[in-house]
């Protein structure tokens, strides 16, 4: 008698500005990454002479072309303030809910402030984000440190500085247990990220083979990576890499990503130099705000719980579960149903906007057999 295999891969749901996006991902464990896939690039010849600075944009160049990912030292940036940073973050976190609840990021028009664990689901595929966030966004008029505002160039004042701080509390399940995603698999929106992680470890990236690769803390550095606007800024030249964060450790993760791209207003739009007969733009412009809104709509509080099962346009249900561990979703367990939340997706403009906040029992409505309901409930 022949036993099928197991499947290798699996396929992974990922938010684009165009609506659900899949990736076939290898079911093989991370494993640690090399310097070629993600080197540590020495900035301390920015200052440099033409010649030392054209071969550091080189070593950029290439890092940002092939997997998206590197580090940087010697950036520059002091480590007290570094240290102040972190400081202030495990402060924060601290604090009881309801004193964090004060600064709900659902009180704010622009997603900034506190979300709470499990308050988000960044990926489709994967279980509710066991993590923190406290979002904000960089205004030079809020600094307490004065800066010379003269000195920004103007095309850099209209850029959007958006910082998070992530607190991913510390594991307590055995070490081999299936534990939720920290923050699950994603691409950054903006043009790229600045990326401090403390010593713990956690963030993981796909390579394009569809494996995930470990990208481990090394001192004194920070990870750079490039989003999904200067992805299309470059007509697909630089790469926005999936990536996520798993603390398996017994210990409390903090890290502080800093995203620096557009707008609100601004329109993200190919970049002349990066089109030719070969190589025509492969994307329309795009408005910034209007995709940061929608990514937020999906990724949120109101983000489906049952996810992975979505009507596509003609109605027909596609079922591309990989996990269904959420405890909120199996706390339907006792009844033969999945409820499935903001059902109603509709794709105008490219994007995926839930349209409607809708309950539904799916098996009473007749879309799924109670045995499969029973069997998507077990997963
Ligand atoms: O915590 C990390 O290492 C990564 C955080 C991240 O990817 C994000 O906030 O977009
Ligand atoms: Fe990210």
């Amino acid at each position: 008698m022949t036993t099928a295999s197991a499947p290798k891969s699996y396929k992974l749901e990922l938010l684009s500005a165009y609506g659900p996006v899949f990736r076939d991902v290898l079911k093989s464990p991370p494993r640690d990454c090399d310097a070629s896939e993600v080197p540590i690039i020495d900035l301390s010849d920015i200052r440099g002479s033409e010649k030392e600075r054209r071969a550091l944009a080189m070593k950029i160049r290439d890092a940002a072309q092939n997997t998206g990912f590197f580090y940087i030292k010697n950036h520059g940036i002091p480590k007290p303030h570094i240290d102040a940073a972190f400081n202030q973050a495990q402060s924060f976190f601290a604090q009881p809910v309801e004193k964090k609840a004060e600064v709900s990021q659902k009180q704010s028009k622009f997603f900034n402030g506190w979300s709470e664990r499990r308050e988000t689901s960044i990926s489709p595929t994967e279980s509710r984000d066991h993590r923190e966030g406290f979002s904000f966004r960089y205004d030079p008029k809020y600094d307490p440190e004065s800066k010379d505002l003269a000195a920004i160039p103007e095309k850099v004042k209209e850029c959007l500085r958006d910082s998070v701080v992530n607190y991913y509390p510390k594991n307590t399940e055995a070490k081999d247990a299936i534990i939720d995603v920290g923050l699950g698999a994603h691409t950054d929106l903006q043009c790229f990220t600045f990326l401090w992680q403390d010593s713990v470890g956690g963030l993981q990236v796909l390579t394009n083979d569809g494996q995930w690769i470990k990208v481990p803390p090394v001192p004194d550095t920070f990870v750079v990576n490039i989003g999904d606007f200067l992805m299309r800024l470059s007509n697909d030249r630089f790469k926005s890499t999936v990536h996520r964060v798993y603390n398996y450790a017994a210990e409390d993760r903090y890290s502080m990503p800093f995203f620096f791209g557009f707008n609100f207003d601004e329109k993200c739009t190919v970049l002349p130099s990066c089109i030719d007969e070969e190589n025509p733009a492969k994307y329309e412009p795009i408005s910034c705000g209007e995709t940061k809104l929608s990514r937020h709509e999906s990724t949120g509080p109101t983000a489906p719980i049952a996810n992975g099962l979505f009507a596509d346009d003609q109605g027909t249900f596609n079922s591309t579960f990989e996990h269904a561990q959420d405890p909120a979703d199996q706390a339907v367990k006792s009844a033969p149903v999945i409820v499935l939340r903001e059902l109603d997706y509709s794709h105008s403009g490219g994007y995926r906007k839930p349209r409607a906040l809708t309950d539904i029992d799916i098996v009473n409505a007749q879309l799924l057999k109670e045995e499969t309901a029973k069997d998507l409930i077990q997963m």
